[in-house]
């Protein structure tokens, strides 16, 4: 977080355009220009000042290339963006050890409201996590996680099942607790049951109860999760696991509102809203006989998905920091916020285990990390920074696929200018412009 007086600045080695400066302006980035093959040039920078440098290699020469990869290595600390022209030739040391240094790179035309979104995140631009007053445990303000709040606010007082479906760790049991709280049921029982954990030849005892002596072991009558919640609601989780002779007894329960404990052929009339939910494809489970498909329309009345985390990128921050700042209160640790490259790795990675994944690489990375700011390395992410750094942007992709084909054509043809033009389709100009464009000179390459 920076400070009231502090000011946010980009150290621009090279020459920004006026568009430039005039949107990074308007973003609230001063721009200050320097040289970087002037030494020791001031560029009025503060303590407390939140400061990136911008390598442009747009109009670089080669002195210059060197210059400024020397000048990112004598400031590592320095958070480096680097903006490369659709020419500039990425194979030579120089840009390589640039591309190396840089936290993200631009390829002309530069797209300035992502540039301007990087900046954000490098200056630690988290938005106060978005939590919903009515909503309990809902945090996230990305129009994906909008429309779950709008729909659990229309589904809430209707007394219907809702089927909640979703990615593991999407927050499925969130959902289910936020529409019992925002439900007229609010003040009575909610149980959360997970079908797949409940023992196959126990299912039908554990939600519907039983009499004692209806089974060996059953020593006494019990009343099952489902009356024990009655008035209230009952969200069953991983509901495509449960045995046929339990789909049945739902299913009845859904119908006639009522159910019989196991050595008993006494109906018991009982209140109760069904919420579920499922990682797999029911449709799939009924198609292939394993699900009832009357219950599935039953249970199916109302549907809610879960985003996967990946399509809500822009909760991932606040989501990291909401975590972060409940295990500070519990814990005693040193990291308040994260690095900036570990933000770009929190918002780059795919997270195959969702809201869960996050909260505990959150926690351990709270736990392993040394200082203030949590690393890449603490959230055990560094692949996916190398992995995302590696990758070329298309100028770039086009730029090498374009040398590699002219070099591979003049090392078949024995460097006859002529036959390359002819074999590439182009004339020999541009075989010779192509030359230049690459740095490739001929005598090298023989
Ligand atoms: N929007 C959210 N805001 C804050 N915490 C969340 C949110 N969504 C999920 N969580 C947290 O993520 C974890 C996983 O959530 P939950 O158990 O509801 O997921 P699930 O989809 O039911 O998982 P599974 O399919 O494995 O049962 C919980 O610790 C929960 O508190």
């Amino acid at each position: 977080m920076t400070s009231d007086t502090s000011i946010r600045c980009v150290v621009w080695f090279g020459e920004p355009t006026g568009i430039e400066r005039t949107r990074l302006a308007q973003a609230g980035w001063h721009t200050r220009v320097a040289d970087a093959n002037a030494q020791g040039n001031g560029v009025g920078i503060r303590r407390g000042d939140v400061v990136v440098a911008m390598a442009d290699l747009r109009k670089a020469d080669i002195d210059t290339l060197g210059q400024m990869a020397k000048l990112m290595a004598d400031h590592p600390r320095l958070p480096w963006l680097a903006l490369l022209s659709a020419e500039t030739v990425v194979q030579t040391p120089e840009v390589e050890r640039v591309l190396r240094a840089s936290i993200d790179f631009f390829t002309a035309p530069i797209d300035m409201q992502r540039l301007i979104e990087t900046l954000g995140n490098l200056a630690g631009d988290v938005p106060a996590p978005i939590a919903y007053a009515d909503v309990p445990g809902i945090t996230g303000s990305s129009p994906a996680m909008m429309a779950v709040v709008a729909s659990l606010r229309k589904y809430a007082p209707v007394d219907l099942p809702v089927l909640v479906t979703g990615e593991t760790g999407t927050g499925k049991e969130v959902a289910a607790r936020a529409l019992h709280k925002l439900s007229p049921r609010r003040d009575r029982p909610f149980a959360a049951i997970n079908c797949g954990a409940l023992p196959a030849n126990l299912v039908q005892s554990e939600l519907f109860g039983h009499e004692r002596g209806s089974f060996t072991g059953a020593n006494a009558r019990r009343i099952g999760h489902f009356e024990a919640a009655a008035g209230g609601t009952v969200f069953l989780d991983e509901v495509g696991d449960l045995p046929p002779d339990a789909q049945i007894s739902l299913l009845r329960l859904l119908q006639e509102g009522t159910l019989e404990r196991v050595g008993s052929t006494q109906s018991i009339k009982l209140d109760v809203r069904v919420l579920a939910a499922t990682h797999v494809d029911l449709e799939k489970a009924v198609a292939q006989g394993r699900f009832r498909e009357d219950l599935y329309y039953r249970l199916n009345v109302l549907r809610l998905r879960m985003p996967a985390l990946r399509e809500r990128a822009d909760d991932v921050l606040q989501l990291a920091q909401l975590f972060l700042d409940a295990f500070r209160k519990q814990h005693d640790c040193n990291a308040r916020t994260f690095s900036a490259l570990a933000r770009k790795a929190l918002r780059d990675f795919s997270w195959p285990g969702n809201v869960r994944e996050l909260l505990n690489r959150v926690q351990r990375a709270a736990v392993v990390a040394e200082g203030a700011q949590i690393s890449v390395a603490d959230l055990d992410l560094q692949d996916v920074i190398t992995t995302r750094t590696g990758h070329s942007s298309l100028g770039l992709t086009r730029t090498s696929a374009e040398r590699d084909a002219v070099v591979a054509c003049l090392r078949e043809t024995r460097f006859n200018i002529s036959e390359c033009a002819r074999r590439l389709k182009v004339s020999r100009v541009t075989i010779y412009r192509l030359c230049k464009k690459h740095q490739l000179v001929l005598e090298d390459m023989h």
